[in-house]
């Protein structure tokens, strides 16, 4: 990424992000389940920012909070923050699919009674849509045929390059993509992530949501670490590829270790539930450095040029 473009004000900021479900127990009891907690992210123009974190960790909450998408019993405080402006709810679906588009995480998002050519384009395609629609079907390998298919005509590998495709030729400003590759065979996940850098690298700003840390550090300029709803830890992604040292938060690095090339070793333990999460550090149940302080809120600060949300990183 060049300099000027780090220098830029970010597309999206979200700041002290916290997402909670009203529930209802047995019986009448209800109470409030709080999935993400005091999260924050920003992206600016020409970056690709990858959210690596375990399932249920909040990241598609995440994508569907900026999106305006969430159930109705989600309740939603902090700030979502897009070119200076903070949106509400209208201003979210104003907008949704104009300025920030999103590839959903599930191929069950296409309309199953439009055609596929339609869902991409939009009802009234300009000409200048249709051709660039037709030039990433073929980069995608989609036969030009597909177009008048119904998506439950397509297999699941080929609904997910239309759904890129689709958040492509958008032409949007941010593009957050929940997941993209799961069901592609490896030349078409490469291509998929190729596109995605093609767009940054043209001053767009990317949000890269994937479990597979490997391919987020190959591919973004910083990597947000996310653990039972929050951030643990956002780097470069320089300092993935270079190694453990230098990372910040035990979990990243417990995560850089459990890699297949870094010796396989997984971290005993299991990401809480949200409806239990523990006093302080999310992470402490887990942490060999756990100390007393732990309990205490921990707020994410600056080491070594990124952040981490533990009192003991150095
Ligand atoms: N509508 C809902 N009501 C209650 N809890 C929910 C709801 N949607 C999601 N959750 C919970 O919120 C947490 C975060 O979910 P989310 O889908 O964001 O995880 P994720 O990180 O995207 O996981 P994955 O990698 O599996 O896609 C999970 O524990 C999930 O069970
Ligand atoms: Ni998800």
């Amino acid at each position: 990424m060049k300099k000027e473009q780090i220098e830029k004000e970010p597309v999206l900021r979200v700041e002290d992000l916290s997402v909670s479900f009203h529930m209802y127990d047995k019986g009448l009891e209800q109470y409030d389940l709080k999935v993400i907690s005091d999260l924050s992210l920003d992206v600016r123009p020409g970056e690709i920012v990858a959210i690596a974190g375990s399932s249920g960790s909040g990241k598609s909450l995440l994508a569907h909070a900026v999106m305006g998408i969430l159930p109705e019993n989600a309740k939603v405080t902090g700030k979502v923050i897009f070119k200076g402006e903070t949106l509400d709810q209208k201003k979210k679906e104003r907008l949704r699919g104009t300025e920030i588009a999103l590839v959903p995480q599930s191929v069950a998002y296409l309309d199953p009674l439009m055609r596929v050519g339609k869902q991409v384009t939009g009802c009234d395609p300009k000409k200048e849509k249709q051709k660039s629609q037709k030039e990433i079907f073929k980069r995608f390998h989609l036969d030009e045929k597909i177009e008048r298919y119904y998506p439950f005509q397509i297999s699941g590998g080929m609904a997910r390059r239309v759904l890129v495709s689709t958040a492509v030729i958008s032409n949007t400003s941010l593009i957050i993509a929940d997941e993209p590759t799961p069901g592609l065979d490896l030349e078409m996940a490469l291509e998929a992530l190729k596109i995605f850098r093609e767009l940054a690298d043209e001053g767009k700003a990317v949000v890269l949501i994937t479990h597979d840390i490997d391919l987020a550090f190959h591919i973004a300029d910083r990597i947000a670490v996310f653990y039972a709803g929050t951030t643990v830890e956002m780097a470069k992604a320089e300092d993935f590829r270079k190694g453990m040292e230098e990372l910040r938060h035990p979990y990243s690095k417990a995560l850089w270790q459990a890699l297949p090339q870094n010796g396989f070793r997984p971290i005993p333990g299991f990401q809480p539930y949200a409806k239990y999460l523990p006093k302080g550090c999310l992470f402490s149940p887990r942490c060999p450095y756990k100390t007393k302080e732990c309990e205490n809120n921990i707020p994410m600060r600056e080491v070594r040029g990124g952040y981490v949300r533990c009192i003991h990183a150095t």
